[in-house]
């Protein structure tokens, strides 16, 4: 399980003195409640006596030491095995969205929404139930064992062993018997609770479709299937986890009986001696329970197991890129030379030989025909893909090298921006953190929002969700336009921003956008021709190549096909 593991064993290492000091705690804990019931068990013998003050005096103090002691040496390792797992998951978590983050387009393509989800939810906490139930409780009770035998051993070498056997039914007949019994379960709970993400995921993301097409039962048909599976089997196995606890509590009543027949055999013959046998019979009551929490831990391992694997399953793409560079401070021209590119080595080459040089501060409009590949294209200008072969240039450098400063040099405007659930004010200022409010103010007012955010209730700090005030698509539009003039990069990367407006509120976001992108260099992919005349070229891309491109004012005059697809989208034809 551990052998190809990157995820645990390295912080196992790293944090292994915070563990050192937890376990031992955790020892310490038991020692002195085990103690404190010898010591407790002593006393209540040896006071029926009644023995001389003096002679009492040394068991009360310790009776008195070990009770303070059982509940500080606790409330310590609490705080430091909890210290140590909440830094361990803390770090994973880290690691988790650095290695998501560095790679997000990959990611997007390769996983379900739903599988990551069930990632950064679900498998780093049963991570952390595998060090805080699993791990833990073991090293816990095979420390005690080995105290319990050598004490134990002190007086009856023979009996020790016995006791020995005892504890090893619960420390590992128990457990591997319920291991045994649970793995499959367990293992298809995995997958169900994985399935059940995924499902649920897809089905809420298509919910509208659900809904306009009046498949609502389907719906929740296909959201709840593998949910309920898992809860029948999550049932049966509590059913079983509830025999196989009341089976190790059986066999660990065992010892105690044991130790009260041997105690009174051994020390019941003196009245000195008696003294003893109430503190063996009662020492091992409070170490039942880090016992009994052995068989539990382990009998999630195979949870633990999937979500390891899950974990290490994320290994990053393969995708090489050459070193990094730190962003330059200005981007003359942006340069694609005969790019060509294909999905992966069975699909058609989707681009065949793109060559464009863009200048800095020009606007070009991309069009063609839908599935031609110019999201493609843009993808490739982003460095989210590499071209089969040929070169996406920045002033001569690969594209690929700026991958670790890519917001300092592109903005991206798709067709759906998000809008997070937090102010309008720091919806904005995802473009620019470090933006004041006037900056915040400037960036809405270049946008024409500014007047509808201070009628807002709050103005700026008014929630986007929570007061109920839906931006409607061009709002969110300008939105997204905001934050792209507070992140301030020199490359503007527009993919059909306009897609679902009604035509007079386009024509006013197109204004918009070319009025507040004036410095900026511009590529924008569109679906109309209308607005186009604003752009320095126009290229279509059609069967992988540029099959027109030109100014817009030259095609009109010179390209009979231009003109036609014109008057088509203008709905003069
Ligand atoms: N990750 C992918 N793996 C394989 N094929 C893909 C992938 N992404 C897109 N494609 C295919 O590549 C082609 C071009 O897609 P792309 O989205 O770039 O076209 P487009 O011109 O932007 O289309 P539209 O105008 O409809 O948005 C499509 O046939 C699409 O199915």
């Amino acid at each position: 399980m551990f052998k190809h593991d990157h995820w645990v064993k390295p912080d196992l290492k790293r944090y292994r003195w915070l563990l050192f000091w937890s376990l031992t705690l955790g020892i310490l804990t038991f020692v002195c409640a085990g103690a404190l019931m010898f010591t407790s068990g002593y006393l209540i013998d040896f006071s029926a006596r009644q023995p001389l003050f003096a002679a009492i005096y040394v068991p009360v103090v310790l009776t008195r030491a070990f009770g303070i002691g059982r509940p500080v040496f606790q409330y310590l390792e609490r705080l430091t095995s909890h210290n140590w797992v909440l830094r361990v998951t803390s770090h994973m978590r880290r690691k988790l969205y650095q290695v998501l983050e560095t790679d997000a387009a990959f990611w997007q393509e390769h996983r379900r929404t739903g599988d990551l989800l069930s990632l950064l939810a679900d498998d780093i906490g049963h991570i952390q139930n595998l060090y805080l139930r699993a791990i833990f409780p073991t090293v816990v009770a095979g420390g005690l064992s080995l105290l319990i035998t050598l004490g134990l051993g002190i007086f009856d070498w023979g009996f020790a062993l016995w006791i020995l056997l005892l504890l090893l039914i619960q420390l590992i007949l128990i457990p591997w018997w319920g291991l045994l019994v649970e793995k499959k379960r367990k293992q298809r709970q995995k997958a169900l609770t994985q399935q059940a993400y995924g499902d649920l995921t897809d089905a809420t993301l298509g919910l509208s479709d659900w809904t306009i097409t009046h498949h609502e039962q389907a719906f929740l048909q296909q959201a709840t299937q593998a949910a309920t599976a898992l809860a029948a089997s999550t049932h049966t196995s509590r059913k079983f986890q509830w025999w196989r606890d009341f089976c190790g509590d059986l066999a660990f009543g065992l010892i105690p009986a044991a130790l009260l027949w041997w105690s009174a055999a051994r020390f019941g013959s003196g009245q000195v001696t008696a003294n003893w046998i109430g503190s063996f019979a009662l020492v091992m009551f409070p170490l039942a329970m880090a016992f009994s929490s052995v068989a539990q831990g382990v009998g999630e391992w195979p949870t633990y197991q999937g979500a390891l694997q899950h974990l290490n399953d994320l290994t990053p793409s393969e995708r090489p890129l050459p070193a990094q560079l730190a962003a330059p401070t200005q981007v003359q021209a942006l340069t694609l030379s005969d790019v060509h590119f294909r999905y992966n080595d069975a699909a058609p080459e989707l681009i065949s030989g793109v060559d464009l040089r863009m200048k800095r501060g020009e606007k070009i409009a991309l069009l063609g025909p839908s599935g031609m590949g110019k999201t493609t294209l843009l993808q490739l200008v982003l460095g989210d893909l590499t071209a089969t072969s040929g070169q996406v240039l920045l002033d001569g450098q690969a594209v690929l090298q700026y991958q670790n400063v890519r917001p300092q040099l592109f903005a991206v405007l798709d067709q759906s921006p998000f809008l997070f659930n937090t102010s309008v004010a720091n919806n904005v200022r995802l473009g620019n953190e470090t933006a004041t409010d006037a900056e915040v103010w400037a960036a809405l007012k270049a946008v024409q929002l500014d007047q509808l955010v201070a009628s807002l209730p709050q103005g700026a700090d008014t929630p986007v969700e929570e007061a109920g005030f839906a931006f409607s698509g061009g709002q969110r539009q300008r939105l997204a336009l905001a934050r792209i003039l507070l992140q301030d990069a020199p490359i503007v990367l527009l993919d059909e921003p306009t897609v679902g407006l009604d035509p007079i509120t386009e024509q006013a976001l197109v204004a918009t956008m070319f009025a507040v992108l004036k410095d900026k260099t511009v590529l924008w992919v569109t679906h109309h021709l209308q607005g186009v005349d604003r752009c320095d070229q126009v290229l279509f891309l059609e069967d992988g190549h540029l099959t027109l491109q030109g100014r817009p004012q030259e095609l009109l005059a010179t390209s009979a096909r231009y003109r036609h697809l014109y008057a088509l989208d203008a709905g003069e034809i």
